[in-house]
């Protein structure tokens, strides 16, 4: 928990142990609450150095205690006591001084850092603000605007930008506790009182400004949260801090977090961070685990295809540090997606101020010849079964027989790829979501045949690209597409039932979608599902000419984006889709008053009334339809926790993450309200079969609906992909 042990004769060293990252647990600080006592009146000691066990000197409270019932000496006492000494207390700040990590240190006289500490208040992150005396100390410390900056991001600071600012004292590169031992000697008796030392009582260095900063950083807050409370409430406790005396300010910091600690968004916001940790302890059918498979190692990789995706990913590998041969089929090609490499990678190194990009570990081709060496492939070309296929049996041929064999298909059968290679076990998906160098989702895809070692590779390899991996099973659309199939067929009824495409995006970017779903449609292009929808048999030569154009595969369909596509509305690209664009390639959606004409003769010609949509029912049809499909992806082993579908909706398709995702949002609505919400639409729309309860939901309604945790003991397993 925390250890107590004298050094030099008069310094106390007071070592925090709670593995893996010193998180400040009740045992913790009842801890160090006592050894703290005992440092400060032990007459011997002289300074005191604070530190962490393993290179860590505190990742803040204990998330996993948020929700129970409060236990243990409160962290703000000890603070106060600690800064109230009349003996120097240094922090010696290994890895990560965070949250209540970070308030314990701005409570100590003195800090010092390595040069590979990273600082910061992630509170904002969880739902919370400082809430230790960490929104009033640290812009006592370095003003009003680089607090606010950093308290309502939650970004982490390295040690040398702390140091800028005036977090640190010092920044080391050798032994930092040491150096904080030596430290804490040289200033003994030197600052008597420590007066100056003790950030509760400097006045406050506030800029004249400094309202007029609070009340622009509050008007840019409001306007990014999406409707999170947190990133508002932190803006409120620093204007405490810039208005009040410190007392009072600490008094409006307790009454602030009071007031958020148990609020829903707080709860979805903690129950993200878990739910994205344990997304990668993955487990397959056979045993095989997360911690039990190796992953083969990864040094060179080919990508094939150099569209969008095959660009961003090659991005994404190269400033990985990893080698990749970028193979296109046709010259011209090959050199437009060369030159987009090139440019996205100069840009980034000049927006990290350095002047060379890592383009020697970039191989551009025209020949598959060029894989015979690469330990991966990941495939990026169209979405186009046969094409893929050939390229599979081809990769078969050219790459040593240990490659791995990826594809980047984002809704394809993995399996039929996997089939018509020599090597089942090595293939799998790796679906990156556009643009690939940006976005943090990956969907590593396991089929029937995949190694456990090929989906520990996978995974690891999304790791050292920096993104969430999320293992899933194989099936049409996996668990991100195929949930999103449902939500755009709603977004499309409500079209015809009377809606305008701009007033359900409005509705959702009010739920806390980063954008409306026909501004995302318009954005990646109206004819990417237009393919999809020919390629699987729902329009093109394929139809029966007698079925009617609103009914397809035996339920309720809307051709409105085919009609569009037709038409050339493909969306931003072509200057027109759901919105009107200035020119073709334009950003800035426009309500189009052609586009409301088109719906009103759409629905004059099928006898649809248009009717006033109300936003209640735009986010219910929307959100429980989505949670629906999830309680059969569930069941059907596609996913293999309720948490996992809603990290793929967090990270890869803009769900506000203070609501949680599709799954936590439905836990917290209620199930009962959401079986009876599904089971009212379908009555009202009985040919649309994806609005039926799913059995799964009834089971969890009639279990009493227990937390998303103990979802998994209620579905019964016919047949688990994982
Ligand atoms: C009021 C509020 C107050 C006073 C607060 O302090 S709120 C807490 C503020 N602190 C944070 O938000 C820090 C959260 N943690 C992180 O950002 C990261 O975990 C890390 C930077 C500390 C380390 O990152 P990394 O090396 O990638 O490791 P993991 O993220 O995988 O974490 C390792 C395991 O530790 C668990 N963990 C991390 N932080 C906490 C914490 N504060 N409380 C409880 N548990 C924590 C994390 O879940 C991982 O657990 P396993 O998945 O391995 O079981």
């Amino acid at each position: 928990m925390a250890r107590y042990s004298r050094t030099e004769g008069t310094i106390a060293l007071i070592t925090l142990s709670n593995p893996p990252v010193n998180a400040l647990g009740a045992a913790v600080r009842r801890t160090i609450t006592d050894i703290m006592h005992r440092a400060l009146t032990d007459g011997e000691v002289k300074a005191v150095v604070l530190c962490g066990e393993n290179g860590t000197f505190c990742a803040g409270a204990d998330i996993r205690e948020f929700g129970k019932p409060p236990s243990g000496p409160a962290l703000v006492p000890l603070i106060h006591d600690m800064e109230a000494s009349e003996k120097p207390v240094v922090a010696a700040i290994e890895g990560v001084a965070l949250g209540g990590g970070l308030e314990i240190a701005l409570g100590c006289h003195y800090r010092i850092a390595h040069a590979k500490a990273r600082l910061g208040f992630p509170e904002v992150m969880l739902g919370l603000i400082p809430g230790a005396g960490g929104s009033q100390r640290l812009p006592r410390l370095i003003g009003i605007p680089a607090a606010l900056e950093l308290i309502t991001t939650g970004r982490l600071v390295s040690a040398q930008e702390a140091l800028k600012l005036g977090i640190v004292d010092q920044v080391v590169d050798g032994n930092t506790i040491e150096t904080a031992v030596k430290f804490a000697l040289n200033v003994i008796g030197v600052c008597r009182p420590l007066l100056s030392r003790r950030l509760s009582e400097r006045t406050p260095a506030f800029s004249v400004d400094a309202a007029a900063v609070l009340e622009e950083g509050m008007a840019r807050v409001k306007q990014r949260a999406r409707g999170a409370f947190a990133p508002v409430v932190c803006v409120q406790a620093l204007r405490a801090a810039a208005t009040l005396p410190y007392s009072r300010g600490m008094e409006t910091e307790e009454q602030l977090i009071n007031m958020l600690i148990d609020s829903s968004q707080a709860r979805a916001l903690q129950y993200c961070f878990f739910a994205q940790r344990n997304a990668r302890k993955w487990s397959l059918p056979s045993g095989a685990r997360w911690n039990n498979s190796k992953p083969r190692a990864v040094h060179r990789v080919g990508v094939v295809g150099l569209g969008t995706m095959g660009r961003g990913i090659t991005v994404s590998l190269v400033k990985a540090g990893i080698s990749v041969v970028a193979v296109e089929m046709e010259e011209k090609q090959m050199d437009l997606g060369m030159r987009a490499v090139l440019g996205m990678l100069e840009r980034d190194a000049q927006r990290r101020g350095d002047t060379r990009p890592p383009t020697h570990l970039l191989t551009f081709t025209l020949s598959l010849q060029q894989l015979g060496n690469v330990d991966l492939v990941i495939e990026a070309v169209f979405e186009d079964m046969a094409l893929k296929k050939r390229l599979f049996t081809e990769l078969c041929n050219v790459c040593k027989p240990s490659t791995l064999l990826c594809t980047n298909t984002s809704g394809l059968d993995v399996d039929a790829l996997a089939v018509v290679t020599h090597r089942r076990s090595l293939v799998v998906g790796m679906h990156f979501f556009a643009p690939a160098n940006v976005m943090k989702l990956l969907e590593v895809v396991c089929g029937p045949h995949s190694s456990a070692e090929a989906v520990a590779t996978a995974m690891t390899l999304g790791k050292r690209l920096g993104k969430v991996g999320v293992v899933v099973g194989n099936c049409p659309g996996f668990v991100g597409n195929r949930m999103m199939k449902l939500y755009l067929d709603q977004a499309y009824f409500l079209l015809e039932e009377g809606a305008a495409p701009e007033q359900v995006d409005q509705v959702l970017e009010e739920f806390g979608f980063t954008m409306g779903i026909f501004k995302v449609s318009d954005l990646s292009g109206l004819d990417v599902g237009w393919r999809v929808r020919k390629a699987s048999g729902l329009i093109g030569p394929d139809v029966n000419p007698k079925t009617p154009s609103r009914w397809r595969q035996g339920c309720r369909y809307s051709p409105l984006p085919d009609l569009l596509c037709e038409q050339g509305h493909l969306g931003q690209k072509s200057g027109r889709g759901w919105y009107l664009y200035e020119t073709p390639g334009g950003k800035e959606p426009k309500p189009d008053p052609a586009m409301h004409r088109f719906l009103q003769e759409y629905r004059s010609r099928y006898g649809l009334t248009p009717r006033h949509v109300h936003a209640h029912e735009v986010i219910e049809r929307c959100t429980y339809a989505m949670a629906n499909e999830g309680f059969r992806i569930l069941e059907e082993g596609i996913a293999a926790r309720a948490e996992d579908i809603d990290v793929i909706y967090v990270f890869g398709y803009g769900w506000p993450r203070h609501r949680g995702g599709p799954m936590f949002h439905a836990a917290q609505v209620g199930l009962a309200t959401v079986l009876q919400r599904l089971e009212h639409y379908h009555q009202l729309h009985p040919d649309v079969p994806h609005l039926q309860p799913s059995p799964l939901l009834q089971r969890l309604v009639e279990a009493g609906s227990p937390p998303v945790h103990h979802w998994r003991e209620h579905v019964q397993h016919l047949h688990s992909h994982l």
